[in-house]
């Protein structure tokens, strides 16, 4: 399995440092949750790393492989791919052609999880109930959810971002994702989460890595990280409990 190595990153913007001299590991052999309170840089952490937004300096390494300043489709080549918090499929295309392109311009030999060989393998696969031929203009925000996920698979990655990937969703659907999300890992893919709802966490993740401001606070197995003092006072609130 594979790991992502982050190494003195700074993601600015005007002022601002989003991303503060960032220096972290992702565990390969884990589901890692990453947290932290809105604005602490989340988002632009899965940006830096899939390379959307490149890193003033430092180093992101999957593994041993420097992967920094790549252009994004190169490295989702090299093995790492990534959902949005906000789907982001053209509403006229459907559930085949989504999935299809990057199955086709994947360069890799890597398996698909569950023994999938198709787009629509794949969207039954991520539990997509609709029609492969229905366009995304007509899915809901579940099935959207999935659908992002299963393009991602479709990459055939080594290390998968999930931003928000259970976010809107009812208990039964975030059930589902959580099994499928297992499911992923267990097929020797290296996962990260970022999620707001710490019963998820605490359900899913082996490891946590805490943001706050751009820098790192916290990290290490959810039970000790989100008992923390400096967690709950900067994220969880004093009063919080599982
Ligand atoms: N494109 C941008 N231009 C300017 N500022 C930005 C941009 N993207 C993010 N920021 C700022 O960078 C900081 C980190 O934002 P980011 O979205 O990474 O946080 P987050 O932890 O993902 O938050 P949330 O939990 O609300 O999604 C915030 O202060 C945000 O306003």
């Amino acid at each position: 399995m594979t790991g992502v190595r982050v190494r003195g990153c700074t993601v600015a913007f005007g002022g601002l440092r989003a991303i503060d001299d960032l220096t972290l590991d992702i565990p390969a052999n884990a589901v890692t949750a990453l947290i932290g309170p809105n604005g602490s840089g989340k988002s632009t952490f899965v940006n830096m790393v899939s390379g959307q937004i490149p890193p003033r300096g430092g180093q992101v390494l999957l593994d041993t492989d420097a992967v920094t300043g790549l252009r994004p489709d190169r490295i989702v080549h090299k093995g790492l791919a990534r959902t949005y918090q906000v789907p982001r499929v053209p509403k006229e295309l459907t559930i085949d052609e989504v999935i299809s392109v990057p199955l086709l311009y994947a360069r890799s030999d890597r398996p698909l999880p569950g023994g999938a060989r198709s787009a629509a393998d794949l969207a039954r696969y991520c539990g997509l109930r609709p029609e492969v031929t229905t366009r995304c203009g007509r899915l809901s925000v579940s099935d959207l959810r999935r659908l992002e996920i299963a393009r991602a698979l479709a990459c055939r990655p080594r290390v998968l971002l999930l931003d928000e990937s259970m976010a809107g969703l009812s208990l039964e659907d975030t059930d589902q994702v959580i099994g499928l999300v297992r499911d992923i890992h267990a097929s020797g893919v290296t996962v990260v989460v970022i999620e707001h709802v710490m019963r998820i966490i605490a359900r899913l993740c082996s490891h946590a890595i805490v943001l706050n401001q751009g820098r790192l606070l916290a990290e290490g197995p959810p039970p000790q990280v989100l008992t923390m003092a400096s967690v709950r006072e900067a994220y969880l609130g004093k009063g919080f409990t599982l």
